[in-house]
């Protein structure tokens, strides 16, 4: 649906912003909740992207070490009331900047440029909060398989090659899983020594649909057990795995050896960048990682989401839909999109309860492993062993129902500890870098899932 090459033009840097523009674009770009957390310093301009039709439309990318960041600007002349307009960042060179995420000229190139000429852009508006990108929310935009409007997420780290976010809904609509807001179209700009990079996606709005992890909160603050819904959830993701072996299918198998080795460079390289949280658990993660190398077989990979928790799953009309499949936003590209075990994704919701019993303040301790049992136990009934030697233990070291063969069910077990602390390693790194208010969550489960372990 994206429009070809004739509508969005790539151009080098100051071939339409003055170098005033960019410079104060670049000293305010790195105070945005999406600009990436570790990067420190100003980014540099590189090329701007300009849609047919929008003159004051300049997406600008910026790069920043091996990084490019798309910056959606819209520019002005100075003078005609430019503090009204939405998102104004400053006056340069004689003219206004404002910032295209924010901005409906911005909304009305992006969408033309994936397809939607002429959109209605009433009632539209870019979601606050604890985003990695920028998404807008267009209810009167409704092409066809939208009926309650679009969703315009503008991509802010950008990449020449297919961007997860775009191929992997676009290939769940075609194979017709529901689970997945419908994909609706993209846009793709062409950039020089690399393949076209998508630049932003188009999806169905999900109707008055609650944000996974603040119903969890929610249930946690109130007391309320969240297993039912966990459970729904465990079923949804179960079947979005079934739907990626068919809608993406590979025959990659799992290297033992490379695996474990790959969990170990993550875990170096958290230890490295959070040494204060993490350099006393060194030992005792090397030791899980030597036991689950000694265990490990070769099983079947496939694709999975690769950055699952709760606050990517909404709870609607129709039950959940999951979201947001551009992985682990800190991770290369190409590690995002190889096939991998299903059980990370697993781990991550499994990371998540956690997460919302900490911020709920949940009062009664067991509520985050009942949420978690339900989610697994909903989860291995549809998936069976999920590819992965399946049944075991939660986790977090207490016992969960199995489904498999003993043997099956211990390296599940080991399976699932090693990638549950992973993403309690990365959680770490992130919240050391973004929220660092929250470290103590996933430090508190690395603690416990490490006593856990050596007390055995
Ligand atoms: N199709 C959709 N319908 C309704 N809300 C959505 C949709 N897609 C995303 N959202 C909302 O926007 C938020 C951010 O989307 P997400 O894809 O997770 O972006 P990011 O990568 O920036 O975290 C989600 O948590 C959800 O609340
Ligand atoms: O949603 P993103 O792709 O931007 O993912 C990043 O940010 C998430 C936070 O918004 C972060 O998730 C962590 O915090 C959540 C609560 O806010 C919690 O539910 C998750 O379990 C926890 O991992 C995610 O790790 C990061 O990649």
């Amino acid at each position: 649906m994206s429009l070809g090459p004739d509508a969005v033009r790539v151009v080098p840097a100051g071939s339409h912003l003055p170098a005033d523009v960019t410079d104060l674009v670049a000293a305010w770009a790195p105070g945005r909740r999406w600009f990436p957390g570790g990067l420190t310093g100003r980014p540099t301009p590189w090329l701007e992207v300009t849609v047919d039709g929008s003159p004051d439309v300049v997406l600008a990318l910026l790069r920043m070490a091996d990084t490019v960041l798309q910056v959606p600007l819209v520019v002005t002349p100075a003078g005609r009331d430019e503090h009204a307009a939405p998102g104004y960042i400053g006056t340069a060179a004689g003219v206004a900047v404002h910032d295209g995420g924010v901005h409906p000229a911005a909304w009305a190139a992006l969408l033309h440029a994936a397809g939607v000429a002429a959109p209605d852009l009433t009632g539209g508006h870019a979601i606050a909060g604890e985003q990695s990108n920028t998404s807008v929310v267009l209810p009167a935009v409704r092409p066809d398989g939208a009926p309650h409007g679009a969703m315009l997420k503008i991509l802010r780290t950008v990449a020449g090659g297919d961007h997860p976010d775009v191929t992997v809904p676009q290939a769940l609509t075609a194979a017709g899983f529901a689970g997945t807001p419908r994909f609706l179209g993209a846009v793709e700009a062409a950039l020089p020594g690399s393949a076209p990079a998508h630049l932003a996606v188009l999806a169905a709005l999900v109707p008055d649909a609650r944000d996974g992890f603040e119903l969890a909160c929610e249930h946690a603050r109130r007391g309320e057990p969240m297993d039912a819904l966990a459970a729904e959830l465990g079923t949804v993701v179960a079947h979005l795995h079934a739907a990626l072996r068919v809608a993406l299918p590979t025959t990659a198998t799992l290297d033992p050896t490379a695996f474990v080795a790959g969990l170990r460079t993550r875990a170096s390289a958290a230890v490295e960048a959070a040494p204060a949280a993490l350099e006393a658990h060194a030992g005792a993660v090397a030791r899980v990682l030597d036991d689950l190398e000694a265990r490990l077989a070769a099983v079947p990979l496939q694709r999975i989401h690769g950055d699952l928790h709760l606050g990517q799953a909404l709870y609607g009309a129709d039950g959940w839909q999951v979201l947001d499949f551009e992985g682990e936003p800190q991770r290369p590209v190409a590690e995002r999109t190889a096939p991998d075990l299903p059980l990370r994704d697993v781990a991550g919701v499994l990371r998540s309860f956690g997460y919302a019993a900490a911020v709920g303040g949940a009062a009664d301790p067991s509520w985050e492993a009942r949420a978690r049992q339900a989610f697994l136990a909903a989860y291995r009934a549809v998936d069976g062993d999920g590819g992965d030697g399946g049944g075991g233990d939660d986790g977090d070291g207490d016992a969960a129902p199995s489904d498999a063969a003993p043997s099956d069910a211990a390296l599940s077990d080991a399976v699932l500890r090693a990638l549950v602390l992973d993403k309690a390693l990365y959680e770490v790194v992130y919240e050391t870098r973004q929220r660092p208010h929250w470290v103590h969550i996933p430090l508190r489960a690395i603690e416990e899932l490490l006593t856990d372990r050596t007390s055995r």
